[in-house]
């Protein structure tokens, strides 16, 4: 499955409820095909950083970018075909099938009521395929374990074909094993990606750049090693670590103490 990567960039980009400011004049530019790590601690602000992005925040003040073209001044069904999300704990409660959630990413590309094309069903195949769930097809979404939803709903993600990919903690319900399958596999694809990551080593491994929030403000944006630093992690995290390198891969690695 091929996915031209898109261009994102947000331009001092704030988001407020009310009085309180959750996100805080945030500047990124993310190349095509890089994969960005969004870090930080519990209410740090990221997942309503990447509502911005995938249209369900409206900023306050600023712009997203995709593409060159303002998402919030585009259609939502332009959104859909351009930036696709993958949530922590989407709704499972539907009678629909592994097949039909994966379906419903190829929605945005038709007119209400349309059927499957050749297209659709070959990349629908192509998903099911490349995530495994090639024997899960048939069954109900409901009836799957946490991983496996997890799966399913990359898979719907990426038969929409998005210039941008957003994940919001992708990796919440998975093993260490499927953890690591599915950032190998999204790297893989060389498509643009911006992920929140709790961990940091895992964060390390698979992305380009890291930009880690705090109070909604962004601390710090550059490679894993210029961003995984002591005293990054003593101030945002409030952890005194040491700092090593996988002797596998070469990464970043955070040991706290
Ligand atoms: N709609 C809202 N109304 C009021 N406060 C909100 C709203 N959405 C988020 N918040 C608050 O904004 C802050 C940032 O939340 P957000 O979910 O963006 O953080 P996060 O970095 O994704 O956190 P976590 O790692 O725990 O998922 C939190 O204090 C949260 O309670």
């Amino acid at each position: 499955m091929s996915i031209e990567p898109g261009s994102l960039h947000l331009s001092n980009v704030s988001f407020a409820v009310g009085e309180r400011l959750l996100v805080r004049d945030i500047s990124l530019d993310v190349a095509p095909g890089e994969m960005i790590g969004l870090l930080g601690p519990n209410g740090a602000g990221k997942s309503s950083l990447l509502r911005t992005i995938y249209r369900t925040n409206r900023p306050s003040s600023g712009t997203v970018l995709v593409n060159g073209r303002n998402v919030w001044q585009q259609s939502a069904s332009w959104a859909a075909r351009h930036v696709g999300a993958v949530l922590q704990d989407m709704p499972a409660d539907f009678p629909l099938t592994v097949r039909d959630v994966v379906a419903m990413g190829r929605s945005a590309h038709k007119k209400l009521l349309e059927g499957d094309s050749a297209h659709d069903r070959a990349l629908i195949e192509a998903a099911l395929e490349l995530l495994q769930l090639v024997p899960l097809h048939g069954r109900l979404f409901r009836t799957l374990s946490g991983g496996e939803r997890q799966r399913v709903l990359v898979a719907r993600a990426l038969v929409q074909q998005p210039a941008v990919l957003v994940l919001d903690e992708p990796t919440n319900h998975l093993d260490i094993h499927h953890q690591l399958q599915l950032l190998r596999f999204v790297q893989s694809l060389g498509i643009t990606v911006i992920a929140a990551l709790h961990d940091l080593n895992l964060a390390a491994m698979f992305c380009d750049r890291l930009c880690l929030l705090h109070h909604g403000e962004m601390e710090a944006l550059g490679t894993p090693e210029e961003v995984l630093t002591t005293d990054n992690l003593a101030r945002v995290f409030r952890v005194e670590a040491t700092l090593t390198r996988n002797p596998r891969t070469n990464s970043v690695w955070v040991m706290p103490a």
